[in-house]
């Protein structure tokens, strides 16, 4: 498979590897404005996107007007996340975002959808959600922190809404922390006067986050739709 990588920062990089390990062809490396490519003249299969939020809707819209699928693991452009389906749609193209590519935070959202839907109406406890991550992160909170937040919101029936730090009654509070080298860390606690429940995921290096988005552009090849990383891992995750 012949891919485009937009942005060749960390995560680039690391996808670049994984991929020629998996016998993949890298055609482009981007790290700068799109416009100075034509990505008409050029043989591209999957475009996969780790780049920087004000970069991402440019780059994603741009492959689909060209026809090549994207897969888009970067964070902090969602404003423009209903544009970019529109845009997909119409030009009958193939498109993938994850907040998060690794097969374990998949498997911990499902963990936190399950403990949500318990925790719903135990009124003694109160949820908040905690992430960690080096300190060049552009973004705050982190995208599988509103992942994780977004879930909670749709089992819980006293929390419309998620805030950064200081969160209202019907808000889930989050708490973002840099911390130099963290790959990536979450926890989502419940804590009551007497005890604290808690789950975690701790990412240990980029590989999963990288495999999985390799793994999700072997999936979306040829075809054509909006998909999740839950249609990508949909026999794992049954
Ligand atoms: N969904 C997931 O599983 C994961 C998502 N992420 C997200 O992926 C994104 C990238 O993370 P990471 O690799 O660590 O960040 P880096 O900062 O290491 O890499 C981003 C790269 O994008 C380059 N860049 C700048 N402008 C453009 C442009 N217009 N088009 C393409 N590339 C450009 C930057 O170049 P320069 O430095 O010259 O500006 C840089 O090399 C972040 O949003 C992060 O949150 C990260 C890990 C996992
Ligand atoms: O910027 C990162 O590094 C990461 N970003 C993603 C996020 O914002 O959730 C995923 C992962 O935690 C690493």
């Amino acid at each position: 498979m012949k891919i485009a990588l937009l942005g060749y920062g960390k995560m680039g990089k690391t996808i670049e590897e994984i991929a020629v390990n998996r016998g993949h062809e890298i055609v482009l490396k981007l790290e700068d404005d799109i416009d100075n490519f034509e990505l008409d003249k050029m043989d591209i299969d999957v475009a996969i996107d780790f780049s920087i939020p004000k970069a991402a809707f440019k780059n994603i819209t741009t492959c689909f007007k060209s026809d090549i699928p994207v897969v888009c693991g970067t964070t902090g452009w969602l404003d423009d996340y209903e544009k970019a389906i529109e845009l997909c749609k119409k030009e009958n193209s193939a498109f993938i975002y994850a907040s998060n590519f690794s097969v374990g935070v998949n498997l911990f959202f499902e963990l936190n959808r399950k403990l949500a839907k318990i925790m719903n109406g135990m009124s003694d406890y109160a949820v908040e959600i905690e992430e960690i991550h080096h300190t060049e992160k552009q973004d705050a909170p982190s995208g599988t922190a509103i992942s994780l937040a977004q879930q909670i919101i749709a089992e819980n029936d006293q929390k419309n809404n998620w805030q950064l730090d200081h969160a209202e009654a019907d808000e889930i509070p989050i708490k973002a922390k840099r911390i130099e080298n963290v790959p990536g860390t979450h926890t989502v606690s419940y804590a009551s006067e007497i005890d604290t429940i808690e789950i975690m995921h701790t990412a240990k290096s980029r590989q999963g986050f990288a495999l999985g988005a390799v793994v999700a552009a072997e999936w979306i090849k040829g075809k054509k739709g909006v998909f999740s990383m839950k249609d990508v891992l949909s026999d794992q995750l049954k």
